[in-house]
């Protein structure tokens, strides 16, 4: 039997470096004279067990050895909008960490290439749009932040925004204030990870401060109603990530997660995978999961489909939104 065409949907939350499956990792590993400290694939993918984001962001790093050149980064890019495509993503507006990389010797425009190569080709050969979005590693030095957006000025035209990620309780939006300001001067967007382990403080920090257009996660907006309230009516959208909120134990179970009642307050929610290498699901798997488990119904993973290509950074492409926007109207749900 052929499985039903899923939802068109486009992807916002999404680390490039968390789609490194096991497999390639070695593969990479062994091209690039990398010793890996687990013997195989299998036994990799066992340790894909966490407690809380740091304990994923230790292994997310440490695996970040095996890329080294263009080409590695073409592929991985490469593998993730093939499997994108699979699952129904049309659009996608994919996060990197330079810092991750250059720290390790590797150029920042080495990462930027070898990742455009593989978005330059994406619409021909996946049927997916792609942007770019450059982030930062919140438990870095500001210093460090600045540098690399410094770094990353020759190409400014590979790159649609700035984000924030990595370890965020300690980390506040505010200690970034003056590295958001310079990126919009440069006619960059907004964006950063807020409220995924820190509270809502962290959240009104990334709005007021920084200025953001969307709050990768949000998660824990529900616990102020203040909050809640300026996020509706100020259209802020959200992009969640449920598997890996489960992975990360920020909820003790799918069941738990706060969906349904955010779709129902009007919170703008998106749906995305995160790092769906390590959290058990790409895009499509991840509006099945919350289909089965939390009894989203077929009208909602519409609003899901069609909120997500509304908060895209596709503005510059208006018509191509349009297109994705009649798909996402005109689907059947099986
Ligand atoms: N879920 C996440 N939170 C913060 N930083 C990240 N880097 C990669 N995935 C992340
Ligand atoms: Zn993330």
């Amino acid at each position: 039997m052929s499985h039903p065409a899923p939802l068109p949907k486009a992807e916002l939350h999404l680390h490039i470096e968390g789609t490194l499956e096991p497999e390639l990792a070695f593969a990479l590993a062994a091209r690039n004279g990398v010793e890996l400290p687990y013997a195989t694939a299998e036994e990799l993918r066992s340790a894909y067990a966490f407690d809380d984001l740091q304990s994923f962001l230790d292994l997310y790093y440490a695996l970040m050895a095996v890329l080294r050149t263009e080409q590695d980064f073409e592929e991985l890019a490469d593998a993730y909008l093939a499997r994108a495509a699979e699952q129904g993503v049309r659009h996608a507006e994919i996060f990197f960490d330079p810092q991750a990389h250059t720290a390790r010797g590797v150029e920042i425009g080495t990462v930027i290439d070898g990742l455009s190569r593989a978005l330059d080709r994406s619409q021909e050969r996946h049927g997916v749009s792609t942007r770019l979005i450059l982030c930062f590693l919140r438990d870095q030095p500001v210093e460090s932040a600045m540098e690399t957006l410094h770094s990353a000025v020759p190409y400014l035209d590979k790159f649609v925004a700035v984000g924030l990620d990595s370890a965020e309780v300690g980390n506040p939006a505010s200690k970034f204030a003056d590295v958001y300001e310079e990126a919009s001067a440069l006619g960059l967007r907004r964006v950063a990870h807020a409220g995924e382990e820190g509270d809502p403080s962290y959240i009104w920090e990334a709005l007021d401060v920084l200025g953001v257009e969307r709050i990768d996660h949000g998660l824990r907006c529900v616990e102020d109603p203040e909050l809640v309230k300026r996020l509706v009516f100020s259209r802020i959208p959200l992009t969640l990530c449920p598997l890996s909120n489960v992975r990360l134990r920020t909820i003790d179970t799918l069941a738990d997660h706060p969906l349904p009642k955010m779709l129902a307050v009007g919170l703008m929610c998106t749906l995305n995978s995160d790092d769906p290498a390590y959290f058990g699901g790409y895009a499509g798997d991840t509006f099945d999961a919350v289909r089965a488990e939390l009894g989203i119904k077929d009208e909602q993973l519409r609003e899901l489909a069609r909120n997500s290509f509304l908060a895209s950074f596709l503005d510059d492409d208006e018509e191509l939104r349009a297109r994705y926007l009649a798909e996402v109207e005109a689907y059947v749900f099986a």
